[in-house]
């Protein structure tokens, strides 16, 4: 029997090399059914040996051993008796993914998806795969996202964006792509060490973004060295804290008048208005939050105030009417006063790069899942762009970015500086009326 598989195996090897398959043809006719029964039989030890089965009571012939007889006939009695037995979690066929497999689960009575998240590293050492994400869409089922190999190793290729204030960044770990879609998760807190991928991914939003019908504001706190080369895509741009200030008070004029015209209208946000009055969004890019908070005497503090306050109101009422805030900044701790925690709290998209302090990966991500902090610190300087990604599903996610140059960055807002709205007309062209 066994010759007769190993030669059919054989055949369709020869066949695919012979036909010139492409590779997924060659992963789905032999590696993929090699894979899911070697995974479905060794099922049973590995759940065993990573503290998944269930002791279960089960009435069963058992062996007892019976005596040597003086003929040396060896006596074998079977008795139908109370055994113990370990219980494996019922799995599903493993199905093909891009970058591994994945399976279902049904959990045993008293498990929870916590149990097989905390043996995922377990699991990912026994199949001899790159790691093991759990997942579950169903009470009493959990789903592990198995990844052969890293899928983050090279990522590049930016592919065009195609709907309104979406942009796909980069890469799962999961091998699905990361997108950044202002209109489902509107405000996102990007943090990171130095060298660690944050002015990439602003790059990427640049990109992506550049071509679409948006307008495009820079905070850049760090003197203007990153955003100033964008500046024909730019609706305007603010490099001093001072500047903020007055961008801030634009802003909240504008959502002021964006308000008015909603009420007007009977819309609760600027996308029921009708088309012909329905303002441009805008997306807010800031670098060096930090910057924004910090304050070197007393005499600072009211300009910190105001910047601090015009922020946080952009960010509690600018979803509705099209504002939209992408923050980065090296180092976001609570010790930079209550208005970056509060900031925190409007922000639900969250980003973490490699960081060098604790503080700064559990104020972005410390209201996940404790081990998505601890994969944020396993996060090697090696490899910039990689992050942990809150997802719109409530889940995190490794992830890398593409990789965007600043060249190609500057290019993108040189090629469609035609799009940028003019900041003047932007805060003048507020209808005063809605047409009928
Ligand atoms: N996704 C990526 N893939 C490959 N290389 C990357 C990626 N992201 C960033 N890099 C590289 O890492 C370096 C640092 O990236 P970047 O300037 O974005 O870091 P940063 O966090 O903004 O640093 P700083 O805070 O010092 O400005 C860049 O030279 C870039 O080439």
């Amino acid at each position: 029997m066994r010759e007769v598989l190993v030669m059919a195996l054989s055949a369709l090897l020869v066949l695919a090399c012979w036909r010139r398959w492409h590779f997924r043809s060659f992963w789905y006719v032999v590696a993929y059914p090699l894979m899911a029964i070697s995974v479905l039989a060794s099922w049973r030890k590995i759940a065993l040996g990573c503290g998944l089965t269930k002791k279960r009571q089960r009435f069963w012939f058992t062996t007892v051993p019976g005596l040597v007889e003086s003929t040396g006939v060896v006596r074998v009695k079977r008795k139908f008796q109370r055994v113990s037995v370990d219980t494996r979690p019922w799995m599903w066929l493993p199905m093909p993914t891009r970058y591994g497999w994945r399976v279902t689960l049904r959990t045993l009575e008293g498990q929870i998806p916590g149990d097989y998240a905390d043996a995922a590293e377990r699991l990912a050492h026994s199949w001899g795969v790159h790691a093991v994400r759990v997942s579950s869409h169903k009470p009493g089922r959990v789903r592990l996202a198995v990844t052969v190999r890293d899928p983050l190793v090279k990522v590049d290729h930016l592919p065009p964006s195609t709907d309104l204030l979406k942009v796909t960044v980069g890469r799962l770990e999961t091998g699905q792509p990361w997108e950044i879609d202002f209109k489902t998760v509107p405000h996102w807190m990007n943090a990171g060490a130095t060298q660690s991928g944050k002015s990439n991914l602003a790059n990427a939003l640049i990109v992506g973004l550049a071509p679409q019908p948006v307008a495009l504001v820079g905070f850049d706190l760090k003197g203007g060295v990153e955003f100033t080369p964008y500046k024909p895509r730019l609706s305007a741009l603010a490099t001093t804290r001072a500047e903020c200030t007055l961008l801030l008070d634009d802003l909240q004029t504008l959502m002021a008048e964006r308000m008015g015209i909603c009420r007007m209208a009977g819309a609760r946000n600027i996308w029921q208005l009708p088309p012909g009055i329905r303002p441009v969004p805008i997306v807010v890019l800031v670098d060096e939050l930090a910057e924004l908070y910090l304050m070197a005497d007393k005499s600072e503090k009211d300009e910190v105030a105001r910047a601090s306050t015009g922020l946080l109101r952009v960010a509690q009422l600018g979803r509705a009417f099209g504002i939209y805030l992408f923050c980065c900044g090296q180092r976001i701790g609570s010790d930079l006063g209550p208005g970056v925690t509060a900031l925190r709290a409007q922000c639900s998209g969250r980003i973490c790069h490699r960081v060098n302090d604790p503080e700064t990966a559990n104020m972005t991500l410390g209201d996940l899942d404790p081990a998505a902090l601890d994969a944020a610190r396993a996060i090697a300087p090696a490899t910039p762009g990689v992050a942990i990604v809150a997802g719109s599903d409530g889940q995190w996610y490794r992830a890398r970015s593409y990789y965007v140059s600043e060249q190609t960055a500057e290019q993108a807002a040189t090629t469609h500086a035609d799009n940028t709205p003019d900041w003047a007309e932007l805060l003048a062209a507020q209808p005063r009326e809605i047409p009928a």
